[in-house]
């Protein structure tokens, strides 16, 4: 078939000496000139064959053409709806009137409903008592003598209103088209020879080769695409974060535990019992098994102690203590949670027990949790200052939309040092974002139950041209540091934000589904450029 309608091309060119328009040439086998698409998709492929071989050359012109949508085809074969239920009705006089339940028993439901507004409004049938008749003997079907003008040739020549009238009602689609004038080229015969493929040793041998032609080379050939694993955007940008919070001497805490209690995730922070944030809308929590062992008696006590009634020179909440609440399992809501482990180790040698060793303690990195006292031994109370981050998945309760998912990624940096001010915090966050490529912050006081000062973060944003929420960020509070065991001297700050917000403005992505979910293109994770900050 390919061969034998490039033999009509060049058959055509030899006649005619060129071809104005590829819609008048018939492929071999069919009967009407080659109007569709296909037919000229099929053309294009033999066009290409023979230029290849400088046989011939083309110009390519677009069209738009029209064809009939699912619905139109079905009016092609069956008729309009009007002409349908015109068809259905017994003439004037001639019979009994049908009624429209019997219409629709006969037609269908959609083809009665939508068949007699017209076949009334066409003057075609009449009511007669309860029932319908037809009143016109013979019928012109327009809309489908229309519809078929459309399929064979691509339009009408009763011009645009009635296009556009069909495309109105669905009947038509409008589709891009290709045609194609082609001229003979400099090797242009009526005969194709296939050309060589290779040069052998028989061809040197005969001599033939001189006489022979050879297919070119197609530099313009892609090569098969390779398969193979790609990292998700989210990857990505957490392993630039990641690199960020190493080179500036954080170690990667493990975050692995997704469930919490209620003691870790919010007891052990200064969370009130009673905060709204522990409520199941916000909250997910386990049914089984629901409910956790119990933390260590002697700091669980120190918790609900400044809770219930205060201490650290905090009055506490003054609120009913209770421990089912502390003892119930969730998702975590926030990273914080991990961080709180964390701090409860890192003050071990504090509280006067064995200091946990770096060995194993960090995913990434270390910390000095068992560095050498600097100052005079004899004052050692057991702390050493820690860096730490972490970057891990985070759930909460919401209503899922464009920009919310129940569950994300929490980009985590915690300090502890003794005296360390907010200056200090604010002064890491400038690094920290400045090498992440916001070089524009600025902080705004906000309220966290387990911070005190609290900042919310503010990136400028010069693609959106104005200031966007990018952290939240604060000084941990005695009454969350001071139970752990840590001498009061030592200030712990932290800040945290998301991953996927900066993985958005990264990529131009404004709908998280875009990013995670089913409605994620494979495609185009793998084709997502690398990240560097
Ligand atoms: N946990 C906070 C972020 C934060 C971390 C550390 C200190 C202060 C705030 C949040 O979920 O938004």
């Amino acid at each position: 078939m390919a061969e034998a309608l490039q033999q009509v091309i060049l058959d055509t060119l030899d006649a005619e000496s060129s071809i104005k328009d590829t819609r008048a040439l018939v492929i071999p086998g069919e009967k009407q000139p080659a109007i569709s698409n296909d037919a000229q998709i099929a053309i294009l492929g033999a066009l290409n064959s023979l230029s290849s071989r400088d046989m011939i050359s083309y110009a390519t012109h677009e069209v738009i053409s029209h064809a009939p949508t699912p619905e139109g085809s079905q009016i092609v074969e069956q008729g309009s709806n009007e002409a349908r239920v015109w068809a259905a009705l017994p003439l004037k006089g001639q019979g009994d009137p049908v009624t429209p339940n019997q219409l629709k028993k006969v037609v269908g439901d959609e083809v009665a409903k939508v068949g007699q507004g017209r076949a009334f409004k066409n003057g075609w049938i009449a009511k007669e008592g309860d029932g319908l008749v037809k009143l016109a003997p013979e019928i012109k079907d327009v809309t489908r003598d229309d519809l078929l003008e459309i399929k064979s040739s691509g339009t009408l020549k009763s011009g645009e209103k009635t296009l556009s009238d069909l495309r109105k009602r669905k009947l038509i689609v409008q589709k891009k088209g290709q045609w194609f004038s082609v001229t003979k080229g400099p090797s242009f015969s009526t005969s194709i020879a296939k050309p060589e493929t290779d040069l052998t040793v028989e061809m040197l041998a005969s001599g033939s080769w001189k006489t022979s032609t050879f297919k070119k080379y197609n530099f313009e050939a892609e090569g098969i695409p390779t398969n193979g694993g790609a990292l998700h955007p989210l990857l990505k940008v957490r392993e630039e974060i990641r690199n960020i919070f190493l080179e500036m001497g954080f170690a990667e805490m493990p975050t692995q535990s997704f469930v919490e209690s209620g003691f870790w995730c919010f007891d052990a922070l200064f969370v009130p019992q009673q905060h709204p944030a522990r409520d199941l809308q916000d909250t997910f929590y386990l049914s089984d098994p629901a409910i956790s062992l119990p933390p260590k008696k002697d700091y669980y006590d120190l918790v609900s102690k400044v809770h219930e009634h205060g201490g650290f020179g905090s009055t506490g909440y003054r609120a009913p203590w209770v421990e089912e609440e502390s003892r119930k399992l969730l998702l975590r809501t926030h990273t914080t949670a991990s961080s709180a482990h964390m701090l409860y180790k890192l003050a071990a040698a504090c509280r006067g027990e064995k200091a946990p060793s770096d060995k194993g303690e960090y995913t990434h990195g270390a910390a000095s949790t068992t560095g050498s006292y600097r100052g005079d031994p004899a004052k050692d109370d057991g702390f050493r200052p820690a860096k730490l981050f972490s970057i891990d998945r985070v759930f909460r309760n919401e209503t899922m939309d464009a920009t919310h998912l129940a569950e994300f990624h929490q980009v985590e940096g915690v300090v502890a040092d003794r005296n360390l001010t907010l200056a200090d915090l604010i002064g890491f966050m400038r690094v920290f974002f400045d090498k992440m490529g916001i070089e524009q912050v600025r902080f705004k006081p906000a309220y966290n139950p387990y911070t005190e000062p609290s900042l919310e973060i503010f990136a400028f944003h010069p693609m959106l041209n104005r200031w966007v929420e990018v952290g939240n960020s604060g000084m941990f509070r005695p009454e969350m540091l001071e139970p752990m065991g840590f001498p009061k001297d030592v200030r712990v700050h932290g800040w945290g934000l998301s991953l996927e917000r900066p993985t958005m403005i990264r990529y131009g992505i404004n709908n998280i589904r875009t990013l995670v979910g089913h409605k994620v293109s494979i495609e185009g994770i793998e084709n997502s450029p690398a990240v560097r900050f």
